[in-house]
């Protein structure tokens, strides 16, 4: 691996920031006194121009929050079609306050994942049955059907343990730095929940068909999401490196970090909005395309809650993770991501309007937290 040499000062007089990154007292001790860090996005190589990537549209949280017209047009297109596209996060104070937050949160991230196995396996969702939420070390979960494993290791984060003082237990190290992780879980799930009604009023729902599937102090299976995976091996072949496996988000809209390649999106030969919901249609033809991360812009991507609701209209897009191409490759990949999912006892049913066609045939209803249990379980995720 090269050496990583990048001090945290140089790290965020980034000038690309309109204003200096915002430093809860957690985050400023870690910048004092994490060193050589893994986590040095101002070292990493540029993504590789010759590899081809998805087209997905960027969209202004500016002119979103805004109310712009054209905006939300161009959003409701990337939702329906892609069901991803970039945030720019650097055109408003709201954007960059969520953008400083995964930049914190992915330092705490970095200090988490150094903890020895005994403590991280201490949180394992493998050890504690039932749960969604804890540590998955890397080989927790299998790529394919050979069982090939997966390379990257994860720690998920409940929203309530944060914010809602649920009893799910936080690693110390989390709860001590809670002021690092707190101010994102709010920027982040109010963003998404504004986009969500964008999109809802696009499909002529009242913002009260969101706002009550999503309330922030209602109990639900939203997660921080922190994912570390290790550089690509030039011994190993790609399949044998998939750090996380081909799947779709389980919520409502996910806002994703990452800032080396290796974010791949499946594309469809034949796109057909209407059929995305079925999970048969992820056998299709097609390609997986490469997201280049850009700085400042967030990945947004929908997920099942959302096609579910609009009887397929909208996309959960179906994405994997693989080491970042080039020169990329030589780098730990670290990721930050907020889940905004529909809350515990939320139907996911087709939702009512005249924008949204009726399900047709006898509609098989989960609760959300009964879907996110089965997809949990379908990744290999030990739930009991
Ligand atoms: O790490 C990434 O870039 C994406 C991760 C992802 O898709 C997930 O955790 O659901
Ligand atoms: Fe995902």
């Amino acid at each position: 691996m090269l050496a990583q040499k990048v001090s945290r000062s140089a790290l965020f007089s980034c000038r690309a920031f309109a204003k200096p990154p915002k430093f809860t007292p957690s985050a400023r001790r870690l910048l004092a006194t994490v060193s050589d860090p893994e986590f040095a996005p101002e070292n990493y190589p540029p993504f590789p121009e010759e590899i081809p990537t998805a087209p997905i549209e960027k969209i202004s949280l500016r002119k979103l929050l805004n109310r712009d017209q054209k905006e939300a047009d161009r959003l409701f297109e990337a939702s329906k079609t892609y069901g991803f596209f970039y945030l720019n996060c650097r055109d408003s104070e709201e954007g960059e306050e969520l953008e400083h937050g995964a930049i914190n949160s992915a330092r705490l991230a970095e200090e988490f994942f150094k903890l020895g196995k005994e403590e991280k396996d201490r949180y394992a969702m493998k050890n504690n049955k039932n749960t969604i939420f804890g540590y998955k070390e890397a080989g927790g979960s299998k790529t394919d059907s050979k069982g090939t494993k997966d390379t990257a290791e994860f720690m998920n984060i409940a929203k309530d343990s944060i914010v809602n003082n649920a009893t799910w237990p936080l690693p110390k190290k989390i709860k001590e730095d809670n002021d690092v992780l707190s101010p994102f879980v709010t920027t982040a799930h109010s963003i998404g929940l504004d986009i969500l009604k964008m999109i809802g009023t696009q499909l002529q729902l009242p913002p009260s068909a969101m706002e009550s599937r999503h309330r922030i102090t209602d109990s639900s299976g939203d997660q921080v999401r922190m994912t570390r995976s290790p550089p690509l091996s030039s011994t190993a072949a790609m399949e044998a490196q998939i750090a996380t496996p081909s799947h779709t988000d389980f919520g409502s809209i996910t806002i994703l970090f990452n800032w080396l390649g290796g974010l791949q999106i499946w594309e469809p030969e034949n796109p057909d909005g209407n059929k995305f919901w079925s999970a048969s249609r992820h056998d299709d033809k097609g390609k997986w395309n490469y997201v280049k991360p850009i700085p400042g812009h967030a990945i947004c991507n929908l997920g099942d809650g959302m096609t579910k609701f609009s009887n397929g209209i909208l996309n959960s897009g179906k994405h994997r993770v693989v080491p970042a191409p080039g020169a990329q490759g030589d780098y730990v990949r670290y990721s930050i991501v907020y889940f905004v999912r529909p809350t515990d006892e939320t139907p996911l049913k087709v939702l009512d309007s005249p924008a949204i066609p009726k399900f047709e045939g006898e509609e098989e209803v989960l609760l959300a937290k009964e879907h996110i249990a089965n997809r949990a379980r379908g990744l290999g995720i030990n739930l009991n």
